[in-house]
């Protein structure tokens, strides 16, 4: 479980968010709302470990391993790896034949959940939109995680590959009882595939049930 208990972020003078007080459980599916610059993103770095919390407390498994996926960027035609290629990235270099070997067979099971294993020779410069962001999806459960940060990783994407993508992450979470954070501007997404929010207004961060989200909390100018 993930808990906020008066969690509080400033830079400088500039206060995020106070008085934020929410639990996430192992293997919730939960959306992250909010207008531009609301701190989205600056809670999940608090998370991660990658940004330091002003007061109040985040308790989180120290032993539990994050894996992220970014916004889909553009990668140049002529990138010099295939797909298998970048999602062995993130693995430590073993020589051992024997740590090779089984580097090779947690590779080829991702690839295999990730619904990766026949596109693995693609060039990554010429897979698609959908398949750049399933090879990010694949790297980034090289380390086993048990929380799946996904920031606004379908933005950009057709509508119908983006819920290709959702699918496979609600696949992942139902099977492995991944516990996924899904920041998205998409309302229908949220709506679709998540129960619970949490909502960034007001300088503070609320639980909210899906039912009671609407369009206008997922527009993009700041407030
Ligand atoms: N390293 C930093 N130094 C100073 N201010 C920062 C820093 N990182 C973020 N901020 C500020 O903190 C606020 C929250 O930013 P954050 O990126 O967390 O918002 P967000 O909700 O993720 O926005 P978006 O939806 O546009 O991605 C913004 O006003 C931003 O300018």
């Amino acid at each position: 479980m993930i808990e906020a208990r008066n969690l509080e972020k400033r830079f400088g003078k500039q206060l995020v968010f106070k008085d934020v007080n929410f639990k996430i459980n192992d293997g919730e599916f939960i959306s992250l709302v909010g207008h531009n610059g609301s701190g989205k993103t600056t809670l999940v770095k608090i998370l991660m470990g990658l940004e330091k919390k002003s007061g109040g407390d985040i308790l989180i498994d120290k032993k539990q391993t994050i894996g992220y996926v970014p916004q889909f960027r553009n990668i140049d035609l002529d990138y010099p790896l295939d797909i298998e290629q970048f999602v062995r990235l993130n693995l430590k270099w073993k020589l051992s034949p024997e740590k090779r070997r089984k580097d090779n067979e947690l590779v080829n099971e991702i690839l295999e959940k990730t619904h990766l294993t026949e596109l693995k020779h693609r060039p990554l410069g010429l897979a698609s939109g959908g398949e750049k962001q399933k090879a990010y999806l694949a790297q980034s459960l090289l380390n086993d995680p048990k929380i799946l940060i996904l920031d606004e990783s379908t933005a950009s994407l057709d509508v119908e590959v983006k819920m290709q993508l959702m699918d496979l992450v609600q696949e992942l979470n139902k099977r492995f009882k991944l516990t996924v954070i899904f920041i998205t501007h998409d309302y229908e997404l949220s709506k679709k595939y998540t129960k619970r929010a949490l909502f960034f207004e007001n300088k503070t961060i609320k639980p909210i049930s899906i039912n009671d989200v609407s369009e206008d909390m997922f527009e993009l100018g700041g407030r």
